[in-house]
């Protein structure tokens, strides 16, 4: 708030539009003080003077004192800004944020609604609430809230659109946070750049119309004192007195001017960068926890946090769903890392989400089952899956400065999560704690590092803290979607090591998304190759790196740099990743395979002890060297 205070008073034509909107304000709340005369006395003796000592704007047709007038105007027009545009902001902002998060029927709802009101030229809907209601300021501005209202929620809709796809919307989602504390305190916050512009200048224009009302007599009673009011009676008697339409008319004119000035500097300034600018009050977050649902059936392993069985995801195309996950399984011990390997597009993300139920719009688990610490996450609905997100399973995404929010503290960020799945705990237990965290994942001076933002660390600090707020729960299960992808090498071993050394301390089961083998080897027990939605070999990465059975795994080992150097050119693997639309009928693998024979066209392939091929043993690996001069052909 201090930041963007000074920047905007470094900018001249900014600080002076602030200058003279605080002044309008201020001459608003005391104007029984600063106005010399009563507004509304008249004084027929001395009608349509020009300035003079006594009256400094002389007075009107009624010899009342325009200066008095056009005080108490002051307070006319701050009132019509500010009742109109709190009303729109509090009717518009929280239809179009519901209607943009949660798309779907909702936004479709509210959209058509939104086309119908649009239909009615704003003037018309004014004069239809005030033929209803009656003449009045109050009346009038309603009309004009009703208008707002709706630019309010096309805008508040656009910009929950766009900040529900962001990465930290996510990330709240996986720490369990509530769809309601999401759309307050993580969404809301970072859309309200362009909401303080809209609201300052639409300010202006609630002014403007309050005028104009006034001048057409639909406004305040006759006789009061309001801008609009003083101009439309000075037209009468200018002739008279060519002086009396010039001080309401400047005073309209520079006040919309100042606000539209104003709210032109504060974009600019928050185009720059946003700050924490929501109060400081500590969430009342509801305590829930695993009691609540008496369904869970408990898996016998306890010792196995995440059971993946035959899941599989599709989502809608053109000609009927498209499966993108096929029949995965996958199994994760207490402490143990399971590495979910493939080239892009094979479908690791997708399967990782689903275990998290934070499939993107329209994905949907179609089989399977999913299980984390024995509750079944498949066919849940929202409020129960945030039950398990977060305290249970917590996922880290691959660039952590997107999986941040950029307007509030780290301090707030990790407390947040504390918060949330502690709410019992005090204010200085929760900052014990967020320090205990941040130690956790070896940041630096961790006390004096909550007050920082995400743009105050470096990429490998940020991913760092990503990790803490996943832990902040204690989750029995990790998922991390690609945490070193964006680093440099050096942070990425440091996140790397700090990952298997957390695994060790608190038994965490941390599945590894990744298309990096090097990863793989660095981190993992076991290993998950998926290729076109299908897991096609699992294995303990010892046994994959020494043995490899599937072709693809040996293809893709074939194809890591060695750091051996010479003039070699890495195999690559011939052909891409088909599309899900477009996948072979039998092994999806064989359009690409050195070793493929008619057998594997015949029928899809069957995942058994661990391998899905039909050659997993001996016989492909006479194909292999073909295989492997094909690959450097390539
Ligand atoms: N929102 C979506 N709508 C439709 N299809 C999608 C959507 N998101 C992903 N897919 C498809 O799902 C498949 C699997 O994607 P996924 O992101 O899981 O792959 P990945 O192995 O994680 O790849 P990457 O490493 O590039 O993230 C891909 O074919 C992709 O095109």
């Amino acid at each position: 708030m201090k930041r963007v205070v000074l920047q905007l008073l470094r900018r001249p034509a900014t600080a002076t539009a602030a200058g003279f909107v605080l002044a309008i304000g201020v001459i608003a709340v005391l104007a029984p003080a600063l106005a010399p005369y009563d507004p509304l006395t008249q004084d027929y003796a001395r009608t349509l003077e020009g300035p003079s000592a006594d009256h400094l704007l002389g007075t009107d047709y009624l010899g009342r004192d325009v200066l008095s007038r056009l005080v108490f105007g002051a307070r006319v027009a701050a009132q019509a800004s500010l009742q109109t545009v709190s009303i729109a902001l509090l009717i518009g902002v929280p239809l179009g944020l519901i209607a943009g998060y949660r798309s779907g029927w909702w936004d479709r709802v509210m959209m058509r609604l939104l086309d119908v009101a649009d239909a009615i030229p704003g003037l018309v809907l004014a004069f239809a609430v005030i033929a209803v209601l009656g003449t009045g300021l109050t009346n009038a501005m309603i009309a004009v809230s009703i208008i707002f209202s709706m630019n309010f929620m096309r805008l508040s809709r656009a910009l929950a659109l766009g900040e529900r796809e962001r990465l930290y919307v996510d990330a709240a989602r996986t720490s369990g946070l509530t769809q309601r504390n999401i759309l307050l305190r993580q969404i809301l916050p970072n859309m309200a750049a362009p909401l303080i512009v809209q609201s300052t200048i639409f300010m202006g224009t609630a002014l403007l119309i309050e005028a104009a009302l006034s001048f057409l007599g639909l406004g305040l009673e006759t006789g009061s004192a309001s801008w609009g009011g003083m101009l439309s009676g000075s037209t009468r008697w200018q002739f008279q007195q060519p002086f009396l339409p010039w001080p309401p008319g400047l005073a309209i004119t520079l006040t919309v001017l100042a606000f539209n000035v104003l709210g032109d500097g504060v974009r600019d300034v928050l185009a720059g960068g946003t700050r924490d600018r929501t109060p400081r009050r500590r969430p009342r977050v509801r305590a829930r926890r695993a009691a609540a649902q008496p369904s869970l059936a408990q898996l016998p392993d306890d010792d196995v946090p995440l059971d993946v069985r035959g899941l599989s995801v599709a989502f809608p195309g053109e000609d009927g769903d498209v499966e993108v996950v096929s029949e995965v399984s996958i199994r994760v011990r207490r402490g143990e890392a399971l590495g979910l390997v493939g080239e892009s597009g094979s479908g690791k993300t997708m399967t990782g989400r689903a275990v998290l139920g934070i499939l993107p719009a329209g994905g949907a688990v179609t089989a399977g089952s999913i299980h984390v610490d024995g509750a079944q996450i498949v066919g849940r609905d929202e409020a129960a899956l945030n039950d398990v997100r977060g305290s249970r399973v917590a996922m880290v995404f691959q660039d952590p400065m997107v999986a941040l929010s950029p307007v509030h503290t780290i301090g707030r960020q990790v407390g947040q999560a504390v918060r949330n799945h502690a709410p019992t705990l005090s204010r200085a237990d929760v900052r014990r704690r967020c320090v205990e965290l941040l130690e956790m994942v070896r940041i630096a001076d961790p006390e004096a590092r909550l007050g920082d933002y995400p743009h105050q660390f470096s990429g490998g600090m940020a991913q760092r803290i990503v990790i803490a707020l996943a832990l902040a729960s204690n989750p029995s299960v990790l998922i991390a979607d690609e945490p070193t992808t964006a680093l440099d090498v050096t942070t990425q071993q440091e996140i790397l090591d700090m990952l298997t050394d957390l695994k060790q301390r608190l038994g965490t089961a941390i599945v590894l998304i990744t298309h990096d083998l090097g990863v793989v080897a660095d981190a993992c027990d076991r290993a998950a190759v998926m290729y076109a939605g299908q897991v096609v070999e699992e294995a303990a990465v010892d046994d994959l790196f020494a043995a490899p059975r599937h072709p693809y795994t040996r293809a893709l080992l074939a194809a890591m740099p060695t750091g051996a150097g010479g003039d070699d050119r890495l195999p690559t693997i011939p052909g891409r990743v088909p599309p899900m639309t477009a996948l072979a009928p039998g092994c999806r693998f064989a359009p690409r395979c050195a070793v493929r024979t008619d057998a594997c066209d015949a029928a899809p392939v069957e995942l058994g002890a661990g391998v899905r091929c039909l050659h997993a043993g001996a016989a492909w690996q006479a194909g292999d060297a073909a295989h492997e001069r094909r690959s450097q052909v390539q």
